[in-house]
């Protein structure tokens, strides 16, 4: 294969890799406004602006898409929820979801809160929803809402479909259909949603492009950890299923002269 495909540290430093780890990353990686971010929540500054979101179509069940990608378990949101408030410029409709993971419980996240890396973050994907075909490479083309998974001993009913669709696209480029779920129970209450952090940053894979306006909401997810440990024990990186898919994690970037707002 020509061009090396972009993958992640674990799977770079395997023997005869020929993936493009995370310090090899094109694109727009290696600019200024990067994700993920370390959030210092000391320097993160009050804005009133930020109000609560509205989440539309978000309780509707339906039987989603999920595939393995290579590079995470993506359900795909085709285009009928969408959010809008949250002090966002427009509704943005909601794409993809998908997670970054450990098999640990404090590596997994790819924000930190004050220096705490959670098991997972989840990022609902959304793009800027446009009539015209305006210019879409710009600053605010993508809205990702991200949560951080925390571990408990609570069974997280609204998780099941997504943990039982697993074992059914353990390698790359496979997809089956979850039972019926809405996206609405796989986050926390509503009513737990008006805390967050926003900065302006980019997506977290290749080609990184810094068109994402990043909202992190306080409030964990809690999975059980029997549902947390199945995506890395599910789910491979390759084919001939010889590495578990786990750490897909990009490094931390640096904040540079941008500034954390809270609402
Ligand atoms: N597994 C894959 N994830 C992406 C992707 C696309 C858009 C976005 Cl915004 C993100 S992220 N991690 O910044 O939320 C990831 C492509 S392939
Ligand atoms: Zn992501």
């Amino acid at each position: 294969i020509c061009a090396a495909h972009w993958c992640y540290e674990i799977q770079a430093k395997e023997p005869n890799s020929h993936c493009q780890g995370p310090a090899d990353w094109t694109g727009d990686c290696k600019k200024t406004h990067q994700s993920p971010i370390n959030i210092v929540t000391t320097e993160a500054k009050m804005n009133p602006d930020l109000k609560p979101f509205t989440f539309h179509g978000y309780d509707q069940k339906k039987k989603w898409v999920v595939k393995n990608d290579g590079h995470s378990v993506k359900m795909m949101l085709g285009d009928g929820s969408f959010i809008a408030g949250g002090d966002l410029p427009a509704q943005y409709q909601a794409v993809q979801l998908h997670l970054h993971w450990s098999q640990e419980f404090d590596k997994g996240s790819e924000h930190s809160i004050d220096g705490k890396h959670f098991a997972m973050e989840m990022h609902v994907v959304h793009e800027k929803a446009t009539s015209s075909n305006k210019a879409q490479d710009s600053q605010d083309k993508n809205a990702v809402l991200a949560f951080m998974v925390e571990v408990g001993d609570e069974m997280n009913q609204g998780f099941q479909p997504l943990v039982e669709a697993l074992s059914h696209i353990s390698t790359p480029n496979t997809n089956t259909t979850m039972k019926e779920s809405c996206l609405q129970d796989m986050l926390p209450k509503k009513e737990k949603l008006v805390h967050y952090f926003r900065y302006l940053g980019s997506l977290t894979t290749p080609n990184c492009d810094e068109t994402v306006i990043w909202t992190v909401f306080k409030e964990p997810i809690k999975l059980h950890k029997d549902q947390f440990l199945k995506f890395s024990k599910e789910l491979y990186y390759d084919e001939d299923k010889s590495l578990t898919m786990k750490d897909n994690v990009r490094p931390l970037q640096q904040l540079g002269n941008r500034q954390v707002f809270r609402s």
